[in-house]
């Protein structure tokens, strides 16, 4: 594998008395698609700007294309930064916005109006360079603040929060541009949010943190398929906690206190305590058969599937997804089936 273009390594930083970021090792290549993911707090905004250079860490590395980046100011580094607000000068039109960093990197007049008639195709808005910023919709806006940042094509792109800003119809939209611009420009995003949607969907790999900490770095479908731990599982994607213990005599089992649930064990030792993460559609549902017992105490119709909400002990509710028009009423009986590999084991951890 060629060398990242991005290279964090034991960053931390605090404030005052408050850790925002604690160790935190991570690598992006040069060309990838980035995302930043936890809640609020977790110091995901506190990593980028240290990346950016408008913080400096207490104690790590940042380099890029293997430069130590450190001492280096923000507008001397190859990264661009486009903020939550976009930013964008209101006494400029579109077209001069754009140009904002290219006039001030001192390019020609033709190298200015080439570049940014290009940006201006990329992201359509090629009948909108003599608009008024406050004469544009929101959407506009954020494309207006992504052409900018890229003009003066820095290596890295880092975006805060990019689509928070715009309604739900509009960002699903946005996503799809953003990718495409990624792909056509081939330059390295770096892209925070706490929405686990817009990182599954936007992202290469996914850095998920937690309490300043990365928890997991992967791809979208490792991240969701394989959640290394109990806070990773929970915060991406809805999912079941099914405590046991574990049995590895004959075909592998978590015997939890309403049955035995088939599951791949891994190096877990026979007899351990451990957490199986089970998403509600991997769950098979019937209405007779083998299987775990239990009864639908409630549902909700989510379109494609209906989410049930399936009682199977006095005190455990299993969530599993029925398929579309299979008809389920509330007190109706069914039986739950866990195909071998439906879920991941996970180590029993105190939930913070
Ligand atoms: N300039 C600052 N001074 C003091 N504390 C700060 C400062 N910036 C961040 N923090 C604290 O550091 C922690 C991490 O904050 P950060 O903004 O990086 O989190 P975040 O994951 O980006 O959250 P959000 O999604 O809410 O923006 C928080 O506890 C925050 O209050």
């Amino acid at each position: 594998m060629s060398a990242p273009l991005l290279s964090v390594e034991s960053v931390s930083k605090k404030f005052g008395a408050v850790v925002a970021i604690e160790d935190v090792s991570l690598d992006v290549g040069a060309g990838e698609f980035f995302a930043l993911l936890g809640p609020s707090g977790c110091g995901k905004t506190t990593l980028m700007r240290c990346i950016a250079g408008f913080e400096s860490p207490d104690a790590g590395t940042i380099a890029l294309s293997g430069v130590d980046l450190s001492g280096v100011p923000p507008y001397r580094r190859p990264v661009n930064m486009m903020f939550q607000s976009y930013a964008l000068f209101p006494h400029l039109n579109v077209f001069e916005n754009i140009a904002f960093g290219l006039r001030r990197q001192g390019r020609t007049r033709d190298a200015i109006g080439a570049r940014v008639n290009e940006l201006l195709a990329m992201t359509q808005l090629s009948a909108f360079g003599h608009r008024r910023i406050d004469e544009l919709s929101g959407g506009q806006k954020q494309r207006v603040a992504l052409a900018r940042a890229l003009a003066p094509r820095p290596k890295m792109l880092l975006l805060d929060e990019p689509l928070a800003a715009l309604d739900r119809k509009l960002r699903e939209e946005t996503q799809f541009q953003l990718k495409e611009i990624q792909r056509l420009t081939q330059t390295s995003f770096v892209i925070v949010t706490h929405d686990q949607d817009e990182a599954l969907a936007l992202a290469d790999r996914i850095a998920v943190m937690r309490a300043g900490r990365v928890e997991q770095v992967a791809g979208p479908m490792e991240i969701y398929d394989r959640p290394a731990t109990r806070f990773v599982a929970g915060f991406v994607g809805e999912t079941n906690f099914i405590e046991g213990r574990l049995d590895r005599k004959g075909a592998a089992a978590l015997v939890a206190e309403f049955g035995r649930i088939p599951c791949e064990p891994g190096d877990f030792p026979d007899g351990a305590r451990a957490t199986l993460s089970v998403r509600p559609e991997r769950i098979g549902v019937a209405r007779e058969g083998e299987g775990i017992a239990g009864f639908v105490e409630n549902f909700v119709f989510r379109g494609e599937t209906t989410l049930l909400r399936v009682r199977v002990a006095s005190n455990i509710v299993l969530r599993a997804a029925a398929s579309h028009g299979e008809r389920h009423a509330i007190g109706d009986s069914v039986r739950l089936s866990f195909p071998p590999g439906a879920g991941t084991l996970l180590k029993e951890e105190p939930l913070g």
